[in-house]
């Protein structure tokens, strides 16, 4: 590919189309990372992909900056671009993560999680008599309860029970409490620094966060399996499918943007825009989802096979949705929660499902709202289509951003409406 020579071209440097016309010659040659996909459209313009890393040589406006990457140069866009963390592990946020589920806070919500932890406990009731002489890991038990339920409702060889945060003192006391310290170890360790006794049968985990993946610590459940699942294993989970489905949200609508056009009887709508960036540039997670406000019937549109899967396809998962509109309403905009299986040790025994979607029992994860920029009338009939996307951050290891794509066709047309596109970040 040409590339550029190395000294930016004059003109941008007068160009007063820069956002800011204030321009800093300031030469910094400092290490930034692609936060997206930016395509060039110009010559002295650089293409680069989300995770590429770039020496920015001069920011020579605001928005523009003279850059280079394997040895080609041009101008990026700077929203484009984040500076690189000096230490890896501060990527990954370890410290402020493991401590976060030190506390009991965390470990009551989910323990307090009915079909969540009742789910665990039927997939290790329903293969008990597989599980006798076999070896399970626990990654992240947490205080040990799925590792407790195989103590005592199951006959396994040995559980290994592997918890990074300090609540791993209290698992070992409790599993001495409940008797199963003749076959539970706690590791108190994060696994993927463990040297195990031995390669194991049986994973399972409980590593779902929002939106699925928030939290990304399947990502050390894919490194552990790598490292410690016997061939032929099994992995509990064994697939994981994120839903979607166009919805309603005329209460957040109202709470939210509705609000501000009559306080007191005074005019308060020139704040909407900044209501719009504040409350609904975001997902919104823990949000419940009325079955009545489901437009269309929800579809799977990213299927994980925890089998197979690897860490490098965590960077982005893309699913692509059409939706019918079955009631006619208003489009306010998406909502997404997820479904994990666990198939059975038996050959042709029946998976168990962990489902957290709006028609099953309400779960601690509720469901993650995505609000468009604007409400849409549409009818029964209208079809909507498009495309959501799990772009990882590849600076901030525990986060990602959600785009979602969509376009309209009313019943009555043959063509769809220009696609448009929303960016969520979850949470950076
Ligand atoms: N379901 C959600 N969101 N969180 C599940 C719960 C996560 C639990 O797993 C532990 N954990 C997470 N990653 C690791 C790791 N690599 N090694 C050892 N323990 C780990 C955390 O400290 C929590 O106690």
């Amino acid at each position: 590919m040409a590339c550029s020579l190395w000294a930016p071209p004059l003109k941008l440097r007068e160009m007063s189309d820069c956002e800011n016309t204030h321009t800093n010659n300031n030469i910094i040659t400092q290490e930034f990372i692609a936060l997206e996909d930016f395509r060039a459209t110009g010559k002295e313009q650089l293409s680069f992909s989300a995770g590429d890393r770039l020496l920015i040589h001069e920011q020579v406006c605001s928005d523009w900056w003279w850059a280079e990457r394997s040895g080609c140069f041009g101008y990026v866009p700077s929203a484009f671009l984040q500076r690189g963390v000096e230490d890896v592990e501060d990527a990954w946020q370890d410290e402020e993560y493991f401590s976060s589920y030190g506390t009991l806070k965390l470990h009551l919500e989910m323990l307090s999680d009915r079909p969540r932890t009742e789910t665990y406990r039927q997939v290790i009731v329903s293969n008990s008599a597989a599980l006798r002489g076999k070896v399970v890991l626990d990654l992240g038990c947490g205080t040990g309860i799925i590792s407790l339920f195989c103590g005592r409702l199951a006959q396994p060889a040995a559980v290994y029970a592997v918890e990074a945060s300090p609540v791993a003192k209290h698992t070992e006391k409790l599993v001495k409490l409940n008797g199963c310290d003749g076959i539970v170890s706690v590791f108190h360790s994060r696994a993927e620094d463990l040297t195990l006794p031995s390669k194991v049968d049986v994973l399972v985990s409980e590593w779902m966060g929002n939106c699925l993946l928030f939290e990304f610590m399947v990502e050390s459940v894919l490194r552990v399996r790598d490292h410690w699942l016997k061939d032929g294993g099994m992995m509990w989970p064994s697939s994981a499918s994120l839903r979607l489905v166009p919805c309603q949200a005329h209460a957040d609508y109202s709470q939210k943007m509705e609000f501000w056009e009559n306080i007191y009887g005074l005019d308060f709508s020139c704040l909407q825009p900044v209501a719009q960036e504040e409350f609904f540039s975001k997902p919104k997670f823990s949000h419940h989802l009325d079955p009545d406000d489901c437009l269309s019937t929800a579809c799977d549109v990213i299927t994980l096979d925890m089998h197979t899967l690897s860490v490098s396809d965590l960077e982005k998962l893309r699913g692509e949705f059409g939706f019918i509109i079955e009631r006619s309403g208003t489009l306010h905009g998406f909502t997404a929660w997820f479904s994990t299986f666990f198939r059975s040790l038996d050959e042709g025994g029946s998976s168990l499902e962990l489902n957290t979607g709006p028609h099953a029992e309400s779960t601690h994860w509720k469901q993650t709202l995505f609000m468009l920029d604007g409400p849409t009338g549409v009818e029964e009939g209208d079809c909507v289509r498009g495309a959501i996307t799990l772009q990882r951050n590849p600076i901030w290891r525990r986060h990602m951003s959600i785009i979602i794509e969509w376009s309209i066709k009313r019943r009555n047309e043959t063509t769809f409406t220009e696609m448009k596109s929303k960016r969520f970040p979850m949470w950076r």
